[in-house]
């Protein structure tokens, strides 16, 4: 990470050369990534462009090819169970909560049966994500369905972390919530990457992806068109014209 090193470290999870789509769409046309240890890279970009596809082909739940390299591990082989045994989760866009339970058992459940065998501490865990999100706490026994927008996110959130990820990829976190409600979660992820996490964020809303993040990526139309330190994409006057305009978050 430091900018002065010779020999930079490494990245904790390395995308290299991907290709994904569905049947013989291609939507990934040779995408290139690199998430840092202890940073927040963000991806932002149009609707259509690929970057749940992205999220889903790291994940393994979409075949892809080209490299995916994770803590020098390559993933090419690698289970969906074993990519989440190993330290990755995602937050889906649809929180995609088990609605009619309630919101201590949708975290027990994020610790899934192999991951709290292997985890016996998946209690304090609970007790770690009650901490972020006292609400939940307040709301344990609430069925998830009678969550609002942003409960609902931070239950999703909350679930994710009961795996005890390395990295933690966020798919639209802020996707339908009132702006006051997305700079919390936002402020999460600041937290979360305090506590070690690294992060992988995926955004429409440009403005206050780039607020937060280390460095981010511009992907248009399966291939990444502009990349660079957030700070420098903020004020990029393409990435102004397109994707920052005039609205505040
Ligand atoms: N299951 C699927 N079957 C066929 N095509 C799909 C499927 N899922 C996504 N696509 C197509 O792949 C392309 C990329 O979709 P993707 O969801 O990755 O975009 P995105 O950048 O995440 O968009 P958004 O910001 O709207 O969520 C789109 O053209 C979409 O229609």
């Amino acid at each position: 990470m430091s900018a002065t090193s010779s020999t930079p470290a490494a990245p904790l999870l390395r995308i290299e050369g991907l290709h994904a789509g569905y049947g013989k769409a291609e939507v990934l046309s040779g995408l290139n990534i690199n998430l840092p240890k202890g940073s927040v890279v963000t991806v932002i970009g149009p609707n259509g462009a690929g970057k749940s596809t992205t999220l889903n082909a790291i994940m393994g739940v979409l075949p892809s090819r080209g490299v995916i390299s994770f803590d020098g591990q390559d993933l090419a082989q690698v289970s969906l169970e074993d990519r989440v045994m190993a330290g990755l989760a995602l937050v889906p866009e649809k929180r995609e909560l088990f609605t009619t339970m309630a919101v201590e058992d949708n975290l027990v459940l994020g610790g899934f049966k192999p991951m709290r065998q292997r985890v016996p501490q998946w209690r304090s865990t609970l007790e770690e994500v009650y901490t972020l999100f006292p609400r939940l706490k307040e709301r344990r026994a609430q069925l998830a369905g009678t969550l609002s927008g942003g409960e609902r996110q931070m239950l999703a959130v909350g679930r994710a972390l009961m795996s005890r990820p390395k990295v933690l990829m966020l798919d639209e976190p802020s996707l339908g919530l009132a702006p006051l409600v997305v700079r919390e979660i936002f402020r999460t992820v600041t937290q979360l990457r305090a506590t070690g996490v690294s992060i992988l964020l995926i955004e429409q809303n440009a403005r206050a992806a780039l607020e937060v993040a280390d460095y981010g990526y511009v992907l248009e139309t399966g291939a990444i068109a502009l990349e660079g330190p957030a700070s420098d994409l903020a004020t990029d006057h393409r990435v102004i014209e397109t994707y920052l305009g005039a609205k505040r978050a």
